[in-house]
């Protein structure tokens, strides 16, 4: 048996993935399981890899099974469970061992627990993993944060496990501490705006065209081949098609309407704003989940104020424009948020890179990553995704379709909380000036809080004030 390189702690879904991955690449791994059901299963399904798996009865076990300096992975809930891991590990761990917290963590926490163990004279890494459980076994996005020197311990094994995308491996060093965290949190905060702005034009498509989820599922098959071309709307399109396994037609039609959220979505717009950013389209994406578990609201509100809409008139070309901008506005609302936060923490984060190691293996790849990488490369005018050049005809060609799809669905009754704000977000972007004069005036009339003037002269407040 080969002497393991790194530990896994956690079996769960994502970690036997990544175990799985790393000893299918020829990384000997040695893992634990804080109950004993999830490593029996692994250790079946790691058979034709067994000689570079040691299956560890506990965490001492997992330890002692590593040469110091020890990489030991964990993939395990980054809340409270993180910290009591970290509780029971640390004082079995070595002056130069380095514990990384693979799940998706809240960036303060980890850079928390990056001050606690550097304090220990041990490593801590934050790092963000994109792909699902398919991802994770086959070849994840990742997004390092830490020391330089322990990306250079860890990165031979992450460049073998991670996606590739023209060869090269979808995962870089962030930055130091959290910035690993952040990039993957503001990843799944475009994830859920994706994801919504997809279930609103489902719902255009089904109730307000009358088309079946077969028809649906393949406009989505379609449009996956064209420049929408992404993850997330294949899955769609297999969703969609998929027939339930209890004869209830579509599984769509079976499945409630709640959606679930574990935290990352409503994490990049506390970060937004905290930074002074915005992130709206992130937000309905967040608002909307939130709405959806409020069944009981919504079916008393229909009752009591009706909840006819109106037939909808849809080209699908013109969708096709209009959902392409919009993701150009959600991905621009992203690395915006992105950029602030580099600024505020001082990361030097990279919009290129970060698009570059999105185009393979996470949930949000998409072939439009591509332009995107390639506009920050080109240097976005301001850095700012909306003035790149190669974007100019796709908003050119989308707004004036996006525009007639909101104004079209909003007065037939169709909600659209990601792909109103992506209308609201550009239409308020494209006017140099706006109505923050007005809020200046209300602000000082009220509390004396003063304004600018426009030609520069120096009166701070409005003559209410005389
Ligand atoms: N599922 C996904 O698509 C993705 C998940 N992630 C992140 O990966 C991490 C793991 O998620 P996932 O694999 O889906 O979760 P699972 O529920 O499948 O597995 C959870 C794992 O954590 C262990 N665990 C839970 N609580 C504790 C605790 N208090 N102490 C020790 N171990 C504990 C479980 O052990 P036991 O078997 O004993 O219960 C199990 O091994 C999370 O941080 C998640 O956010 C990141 C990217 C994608
Ligand atoms: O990180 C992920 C994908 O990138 C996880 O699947 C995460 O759980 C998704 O978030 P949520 O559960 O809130 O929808």
């Amino acid at each position: 048996m080969a002497a393991a390189r790194i530990g896994v702690y956690g079996l769960g879904t994502m970690g036997a993935a990544l175990a799985l991955n790393m000893a299918e690449k020829g990384v000997a791994v040695a893992v634990a399981n804080r109950s004993p059901g999830p490593l029996e299963a692994f250790v079946a399904r790691a058979e034709p890899f067994a000689a570079r798996i040691t299956a560890c009865g506990s965490l001492a076990e997992l330890i002692a099974a590593l040469p110091a300096p020890r990489l030991l992975l964990a993939m395990i809930p980054s809340t409270a469970p993180m910290d009591a891991f970290l509780d029971e590990v640390m004082p079995l761990l070595e002056r130069g061992d380095t514990v990384i917290d693979a799940g998706n963590a809240d960036f303060h926490a980890t850079r928390a627990r990056a001050a606690r163990l550097e304090a220990a004279g041990l490593q801590f890494v934050g790092l963000g993993v994109s792909g699902g459980e398919e991802g994770a076994r086959h070849g994840p996005s990742m997004m390092f944060g830490g020391s330089e020197a322990s990306w250079q311990a860890l990165e031979p094994i992450l460049s073998r496990i991670a996606a590739p995308y023209e060869g090269a491996p979808c995962v870089d060093r962030m930055g130091p501490d959290g910035a690993g965290h952040f990039v993957k949190t503001v990843h799944n905060g475009i994830e859920y705006a994706d994801m919504q702005m997809i279930a609103e034009v489902y719902d255009l498509l089904r109730h307000g065209a009358g088309q079946s989820p077969a028809e649906i599922a393949a406009q989505f098959g379609r449009w996956s081949k064209g420049p929408l071309e992404s993850y997330l709307f294949e899955i769609t399109a297999t969703v969609l098609a998929a027939e339930d396994s209890h004869g209830a037609g579509p599984v769509v039609d079976a499945i409630l309407d709640r959606a679930g959220q574990k935290g990352t979505g409503r994490w990049t717009v506390i970060e937004a704003v905290r930074l002074g950013q915005s992130a709206t389209l992130i937000e309905g994406a967040v608002a909307a989940r939130a709405w959806s578990a409020e069944g009981d609201l919504r079916a008393a509100a229909g009752a009591a104020f009706g909840t006819e809409r109106d037939a909808l008139q849809l080209d699908m070309n013109a969708l096709e424009a209009a959902l392409l901008a919009a993701r150009v506005l959600e991905y621009a609302q992203g690395f915006r948020i992105l950029a602030a936060a580099s600024a505020e923490y001082a990361w030097d984060l990279e919009a290129a890179r970060i698009a570059e190691i999105w185009r393979a293996g996470c949930i949000i790849r998409a072939r439009l990553l591509d332009d995107i990488a390639g506009a920050f490369r080109d240097g976005a005018p301001e850095g700012q995704l909306l003035l790149a050049p190669r974007f100019a005809p796709v908003l050119a060609a989308g707004i004036p379709a996006l525009r007639a799809l909101v104004a079209q669905a909003v007065a037939a009754g169709y909600p659209l909380p990601v792909l109103g704000a992506a209308l609201a977000f550009w239409d308020t972007l494209r006017q140099p000036r706006g109505t923050a004069a007005l809020i200046q005036a209300q602000r000082d009339f009220f509390g004396r809080h003063g304004f600018d003037r426009v030609d520069g002269q120096d009166a701070r407040h409005g003559p209410w004030w005389d």
